[in-house]
């Protein structure tokens, strides 16, 4: 990452939000309270019909920082994604650069970028021509020059002359992805730009994206469903929920400390034991009113009934609880363990475990204790 690169918190309240509210929206207001270098987001809010798509939203970016948005389906990723671009009109809020208000500015005059999940390349220019139509007035050879750069950074050094046709899904959003560097727009806005990929391939590009962002020092925002993707490609994650950002934070604490329950299940953490599960399972702290512990995946394992306990150099003591189904997985098999609770929970072991019970404990550094439900920042 850049020096300098990131994102900071929001300013508690920023001129202008909550409200669009007629205030001399002419796009090139001073720089305002509030309002620092890169990216300023106040109070927006999109609406479609009663909906509340995005619900008074705070958000800054510095420039040469990588925000991911992470959520469920319908939290209101894109929504937000496509206000900040210009694409979908406010029914409040300001969205600033530079201090300067871009609210009123058309999507092209602001100088970001935007790519989506299908590319939307040219199919009638050939893969040079579409990396080039995004260039700035540059002579012939300094087009050229440009372009094969670009490729170059997207791993398709050579491709100039290929036909979009001719490209697979893979490669065409690579040649997206250099098309949209090429302006050198001053805030790139990725909308899913993976997902229509298969797995293997999304992985591939996932580290392409990346390492392309990050050595043209692009200041970006990455939607996307998929905890994986934002958690390679940004250096900060904010988490929507209704709407709203219900947690904003580096992968690393978002991992460690997720806000609340909801944020921790939408991560992979599974299960979430209230107090009389914890506790039958030997966890040795009290669990805060109103908290639950998230069991990080490979956080609750499973061993033979008769071979007993070894929590003496492994954490908690654990119990013997009755078994359900079995599934094998690369390196390790998930059992079905019926807690005290009478709730089901997937414990990991390294073998198929014989028999109707197991020995399952939990792993002190793989449980965190979370608030059920957190207020929206
Ligand atoms: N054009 C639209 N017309 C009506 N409602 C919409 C429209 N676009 C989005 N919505 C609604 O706004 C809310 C947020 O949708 P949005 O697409 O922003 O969420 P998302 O997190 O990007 O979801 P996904 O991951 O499924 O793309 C949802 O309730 C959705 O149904």
């Amino acid at each position: 990452m850049r020096p300098g690169a990131g994102e900071v918190p929001a300013a508690t309240d920023g001129p202008g939000a909550g409200g669009q509210d007629g205030d001399g929206l002419d796009g090139e207001g001073a720089a305002e309270r509030g309002s620092g270098p890169g990216l300023t987001v106040r109070g927006l809010t999109v609406r479609f019909g009663a909906t509340v798509a995005v619900d008074a939203v705070d958000l800054d970016l510095l420039p040469g920082g990588i925000l991911a948005l992470l959520g469920a389906s319908g939290s209101g990723k894109s929504s937000l994604l496509r206000g900040i671009a210009g694409l979908e009109p406010l029914a409040a809020g300001r969205v600033r650069w530079d201090g300067v208000d871009v609210t009123a500015v058309p999507v092209h005059k602001r100088g970001f970028g935007v790519m989506f999940q299908d590319g939307q390349l040219f199919p009638h220019r050939d893969v040079g021509g579409n990396v080039a139509y995004g260039l700035p007035a540059l002579g012939g050879r300094g087009r050229a020059r440009r372009v094969a750069e670009l490729l170059d950074l997207v791993g398709l050094a050579g491709f100039e002359r290929r036909a979009i046709t001719s490209l697979s899904g893979g490669q065409a959003q690579r040649v997206a992805l250099a098309r949209a560097l090429a302006p050198q727009p001053r805030l790139l806005l990725l909308d899913e730009p993976l997902s229509a990929l298969d797995r293997a391939l999304r992985e591939h590009l996932v580290g392409v994206l990346r390492s392309t962002l990050r050595a043209t020092g692009t200041t970006a925002i990455y939607v996307t469903h998929d905890q994986d993707e934002a958690f390679a490609v940004a250096d900060r994650i904010a988490m929507l929920r209704d709407g709203a950002i219900v947690q904003l934070d580096s992968p690393e604490r978002l991992w460690h400390a997720p806000a609340d329950a909801g944020v921790a299940a939408f991560l992979g953490y599974a299960p979430l034991l209230g107090e009389q599960d914890a506790a039958a399972l030997g966890w040795p702290d009290p669990i805060p009113p109103e908290h639950v512990l998230a069991v990080a995946p490979g956080g609750l394992i499973a061993r033979p009934a008769d071979q007993g306990d070894d929590s003496a150099d492994a954490g908690p003591a654990g119990a013997i609880l009755a078994i359900g189904e079995q599934i094998d997985h690369r390196g390790y098999v998930t059992v079905e363990v019926e807690l005290p609770s009478r709730t089901r929970a997937e414990a990991q072991a390294s073998h198929r475990v014989a028999g109707e019970t197991a020995y399952v404990r939990l792993v002190a550094g793989r449980c965190v204790a979370v608030p059920r439900v957190a207020q929206p920042r």
